[in-house]
């Protein structure tokens, strides 16, 4: 079994989790709140404005060009296809400037993007992929595993649609042969690192459902559950 394929093994059941939270489940279905969702698209882009900085972190820590250009490719492709997306449904919601001046970052976000910035700051390139590898990875399963749902809800299908797209496919794959190969070359005590890493990302994103469902906040009086 190759070294993915044991982080994927190990992270099955928080995966599964994912896959059956409500916020998946209504978004798939067409149910899901614009409330929820329009909390989840701000909460998300100030997540991939970190991430695509991690990217490039990790670009910069490859010992070869090649790697670097490549994962440079990676940041610019979360700048123009996700972030770019998030713009078109922020026009869409109606999500005006001055929501987008006042907002905060949820306690979830600011935590998942920091873990990010650790592996970055304190670990090598194995490490910082491994952080990421689950944001890329889940994303696509989850796009692989909707992609025949029709929600009847514009949105939530262009979203459903672009992680299961081919062009999203190439890049998870990428990342996957590029941890194994990091992996092959690099020690147990340094493998058992990357796979808790891995294993940590993947509860944040089973947490950031959560927190888009529930429109967490630092003042837990604010927070409604729906
Ligand atoms: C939290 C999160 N994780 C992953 C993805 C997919 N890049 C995302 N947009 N947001």
């Amino acid at each position: 079994m190759s070294f993915t394929q044991e982080c994927r093994k190990e992270a099955d059941s928080i995966w599964e989790e994912s896959f059956h939270h409500p916020f998946i489940q209504e978004l798939t279905e067409g149910t899901l709140s614009f409330d929820q969702f329009r909390y989840y698209v701000l909460q998300d882009s100030y997540y991939l404005s970190h991430f695509a900085r991690v990217q490039s972190f990790a670009g910069a820590k490859a010992e070869d060009l090649e790697t670097t250009s490549r994962l440079a490719a990676h940041a610019q492709g979360t700048y123009q296809a996700e972030l770019g997306l998030h713009e078109t449904f922020a026009k869409e919601l109606g999500i005006t400037e001055e929501e987008k001046n006042v907002f905060q970052p949820s306690p979830t976000a600011y935590a998942y993007t920091s873990h990010l910035y650790r592996s970055a700051l304190l670990g090598d390139l194995g490490m910082i992929i491994s952080s990421l590898l689950p944001c890329y990875w889940l994303y696509y399963e989850i796009g692989q595993r909707f992609k025949d749902y029709t929600p009847g809800v514009a949105i939530y299908e262009e979203w459903i649609n672009t992680y299961g797209s081919e062009w999203f496919k190439s890049l998870v794959e990428e990342q996957i042969n590029r941890l194994d190969q990091l992996a092959e070359k690099s020690t147990p005590k340094q493998r058992q690192a990357m796979k808790e890493t891995f294993l940590i990302s993947s509860q944040y994103e089973l947490k950031f459902w959560e927190m888009a469902y529930t429109l967490e906040s630092w003042n837990k009086k604010e927070q409604t559950t729906s």
